[in-house]
């Protein structure tokens, strides 16, 4: 696997500095500072403040704004339409709730190569279930305005070819997710999605994996956006006894060349995990089976939620 994103950093480092993370709050503060400007001056103002705010949930700015705060994000994943949509739906409100600072919504797909018997369960299940590309999005586009961190869509590749790189990348902008991970693209493809999500202002993210060698990985580091997704271990995605002591090697590898986030995913499941990988100076942590597990796998959806909550709870507890 070779993964790549681009660089998001460039707008977001500048909006950094500025307060609370989420755009509700910049949106706040731009009403108050331009009452009783003169009207262009307020239309100008009032622009300004919203593409602040839209900004402030981009992947990239999240992450910024962690940094000054001395914070490591918590990056769930989640298939979309396990156990159906509407408790997709109901889960990105809790995650959100619970303080996911980015979530990441899988696509459900038939032949998800790099992924371990918890997450190619979930998504037949979902596909069962007759979940398409359309209803996730339309199930999206509802609920995002009522997030408030970024989500961003993780995908397979042929889905995007099937609609066209320019039109999927439209159809997902529109849908208000604001980054993509594609992790069966090799990095010298992924110039065309970058340059087609970038007009879409989407953040393309790369991954690297232990066996990425460090010229590859340097490059990868350059192109990736959003932040640099760093895959814990060799094989498929799962939950795993310990997190590989390798990975502190790897990131400090990584952190010579790029002063861009880095997120470590792949067997990330406990509160120790996380702890442990934050303790090694990770930017973010993402944890996919262990959160997909307990929402496909419960005797209800409710009780799936439930234990979500409790789980995500946990996890953010553990990177207070
Ligand atoms: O399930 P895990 O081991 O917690 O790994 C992360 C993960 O689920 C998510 O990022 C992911 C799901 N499918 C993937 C395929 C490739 C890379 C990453 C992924």
């Amino acid at each position: 696997m070779a993964f790549a994103l681009k660089a998001a950093a460039t707008t977001s480092a500048s909006f950094s500095a500025a307060g609370p993370r989420r755009g509700a709050s910049a949106a706040a503060a731009g009403r108050v500072s331009f009452r009783g400007a003169a009207p262009v001056v307020a239309v100008r103002a009032a622009t300004v403040a919203a593409s602040v705010a839209e900004e402030r949930r981009s992947i990239s700015g999240t992450f910024a704004d962690l940094k000054e705060q001395g914070k490591t994000a918590l990056v769930p994943f989640i298939t979309a339409g396990d156990p159906d949509l509407a408790t997709t739906a109901k889960a990105l409100k809790i995650l959100d709730a619970c303080g996911a600072d980015v979530i990441e919504l899988g696509v459900p797909y038939s032949d998800p190569l790099a992924d371990g018997p918890v997450i190619q369960a979930s998504a037949t299940r979902a596909l069962a279930k007759g979940t398409t590309f359309e209803d996730v999005i339309s199930m999206v586009k509802e609920v995002i305005p009522e997030l408030s961190c970024p989500v961003s869509l993780f995908t397979y590749y042929n889905p995007i070819l099937k609609r066209g790189i320019p039109n999927f990348m439209t159809i997902v902008k529109e849908a208000g997710l604001r980054g993509l991970v594609v992790p069966d693209v090799p990095l010298e493809e992924t110039d065309i999605l970058r340059s087609e999500a970038a007009k879409n202002n989407l953040e393309l993210v790369l991954l690297t994996t232990p066996t990425t060698p460090n010229e590859r990985m340097e490059k990868i580091a350059q192109a990736s956006e959003g932040f640099i997704y760093l895959v814990s271990t060799v094989g498929v995605t799962g939950t795993r006894a310990n997190v590989s002591g390798k990975v502190q090697t790897l990131l400090q590898d990584i952190k010579k060349v790029t002063e861009k986030p880095v997120a470590v995913g792949f067997g990330v499941s406990t509160a120790e995990h996380v702890k442990q990988i934050a303790g090694w100076g990770a930017d973010g942590v993402i944890v996919g089976s262990a959160v997909v597990k307990l929402l496909g796998e419960s005797a209800s959806p409710e009780e799936g939620l439930k234990k979500l909550e409790e789980l995500a709870k946990n996890l953010k507890a553990a990177l207070a």
